[in-house]
């Protein structure tokens, strides 16, 4: 099993408490979190990544126990394990597709992908010396999924990756996510309202906020 998550509690604030369903992962299987409007989806990418430790339960990725990680063993198991992917690209404006790329590997003292192989397979390779302001927004989106790709990580965490592209775009990044989550062996997780997923991932949790504590 490549993640398991189990009794998680999340709370902001004393009076408010968001309780999350247990779920699974198999590596190569994809899962959507779906839910209403503050319900707690990005609330769950963000401790599934690392980024907030949980009030309680237990969160295990690839046989580790995240939540007892340090700070910084967990920075290391990120760089080295986790893809992220935002709904906006969170690119580096002022450098090339390319030099987006290669920062990957340096910052997780990792071997890396080859940019030019990733960029091939995202169908984006004519952009690889191109500045990333220059960039439409669905190119923008594709070379952050690229850049997600480049450590080979188990794991890839998608946050509304499609909801600011029009149709033909989000169908392909949707698309590409699969089938490189697929090509690589990773698990994929996508908080999504975004009906066009949907369609193409069957497996899914629903989180509900509960007020009364
Ligand atoms: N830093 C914070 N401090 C206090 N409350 C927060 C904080 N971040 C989020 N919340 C609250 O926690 C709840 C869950 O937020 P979260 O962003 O996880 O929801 P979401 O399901 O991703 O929402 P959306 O679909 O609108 O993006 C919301 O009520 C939100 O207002």
């Amino acid at each position: 099993m490549l993640l398991e998550a189990k009794n998680l509690e999340f709370s902001y604030e004393e009076n408010q408490k968001i309780e999350f369903p247990d779920f699974e992962l198999e590596s190569g299987e994809s899962l959507l979190i779906l839910g209403k409007s503050g319900s707690g989806k990005t609330t769950l990418l963000n401790m599934l990544a690392g980024l907030l430790k949980p009030k309680s339960g237990e969160i295990s990725i690839d046989g580790k126990d995240i939540i007892g990680f340090s700070q910084k063993q967990m920075d290391q198991f990120r760089g080295k394990h986790i893809g992220l992917i935002f709904q906006k690209p969170h690119l580096l404006a002022p450098l090339s597709v390319k030099e987006n790329l290669e920062v990957v590997p340096f910052f997780g003292k990792t071997q890396g992908e080859s940019p030019a192989r990733i960029l091939e397979e995202l169908d984006i390779k004519n952009k690889v010396n191109s500045k990333v302001r220059t960039l439409s927004e669905g190119e923008a989106q594709r070379v952050s999924i690229a850049r997600a790709l480049m450590n080979k990580p188990k794991l890839i965490l998608a946050d509304e990756p499609t909801s600011s592209l029009d149709d033909e775009n989000a169908e392909r990044v949707i698309k590409l996510l699969k089938d490189q989550a697929q090509r690589i062996g990773a698990g994929l997780i996508i908080v999504t309202h975004d009906q066009r997923i949907k369609n193409h991932v069957s497996k899914f949790i629903e989180v509900k906020k509960n007020e009364s504590v």
